[in-house]
């Protein structure tokens, strides 16, 4: 199977003044082109640090080391500008909070065109079109009231799938979404992830899904990296993985799953 990203001996370090801390020890993994990559783990572990790393996201107090190589580019070792080129148009981030990727002081359709005219190089009359599309393409109901509000108007799993439909429509080669149901109310939790099932289905898109939810990342991903203390400590095929899991950890995290789903269901009869 192709491999669209490859992370090679990653190494993160953080220095605050005198304290050095070591964050991701040394990590590898591959992406591969069409499939879903789960990265779960509890929190701390260093799930988000390592997809920060990659698209150059850190401030200067951390140390990145290693190899990330995106279609035979070094990101690691890129200029500032292909950087900047490459997470607009090839690697879209889905963050944890939606409401922080949004500018709370204009309407969504301003921010909308603004993100598809920038990335796109398109009018502004087509921009208006692709963000109606990418509202309907959501089933996100009266698109057009929608677009007319401002981000505080709207409820977190709606603001959720708007990032969603925004991100589809820039068509990038990677997704990367951080948590991407942390800020999302329980009942809007199912639809935003019947969205991520929906991209899987229907989008030419490779995916890294991060959680620290266990549940939500066996629906989702086809392969699987269990993180612990910034160290991979088991990685393989989801279903495989699950079924039998091979370091103690991946063992804990699928009983605590199963314990809390069990507690639920003896909860709800
Ligand atoms: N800005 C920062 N400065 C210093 N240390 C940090 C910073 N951000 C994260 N860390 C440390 O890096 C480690 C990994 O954090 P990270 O956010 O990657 O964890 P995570 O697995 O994504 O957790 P969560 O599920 O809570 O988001 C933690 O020990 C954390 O304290």
């Amino acid at each position: 199977m192709e491999e669209i990203l490859k992370v090679n001996h990653l190494k993160v370090s953080h220095r605050d003044h005198k304290v050095f801390k070591n964050i991701i020890w040394d990590i590898s993994f591959t992406l591969k082109k069409n499939r879903c990559l789960g990265i779960v783990g509890e929190s701390g572990s260093g799930k988000s640090i390592t997809c920060k790393a990659i698209l150059d996201l850190l401030d200067k107090s951390f140390d990145v080391k290693g190899e990330v190589i995106l279609n035979d580019i070094h990101l690691l070792k890129a200029d500032k500008r292909k950087i900047r080129q490459i997470r607009g148009k090839e690697i879209s981030m889905i963050l944890q909070n939606p409401m922080t990727a949004f500018d709370p002081l204009y309407p969504i359709q301003e921010q909308m065109m603004e993100t598809f005219i920038e990335n796109l190089d398109i009018s502004k009359k087509e921009a208006l079109v692709l963000s109606l599309k990418a509202l309907e393409d959501m089933n996100i109901l009266c698109p057009k009231d929608v677009l007319k509000k401002y981000p505080y108007q709207l409820s977190g799993g709606m603001l959720q799938r708007i990032m969603i439909g925004i991100t589809l429509t820039l068509k990038p080669s990677i997704i990367i979404a951080d948590e991407p149901t942390t800020a999302v109310d329980a009942i809007n939790v199912g639809k935003v992830m019947e969205e991520f099932e929906r991209i899987k289905e229907t989008y030419d898109t490779s995916m890294i899904f991060i959680s620290h939810d266990l549940g939500a990342v066996a629906r989702i991903s086809d392969d699987i990296l269990v993180m612990k203390e910034g160290e991979v400590v088991e990685e393989g095929e989801t279903q495989c993985v699950l079924r039998t899991p091979k370091s103690e950890h991946t063992k804990y995290l699928i009983n605590t799953r199963k314990a809390l789903t069990d507690k639920f269901h003896r909860v709800i009869g």
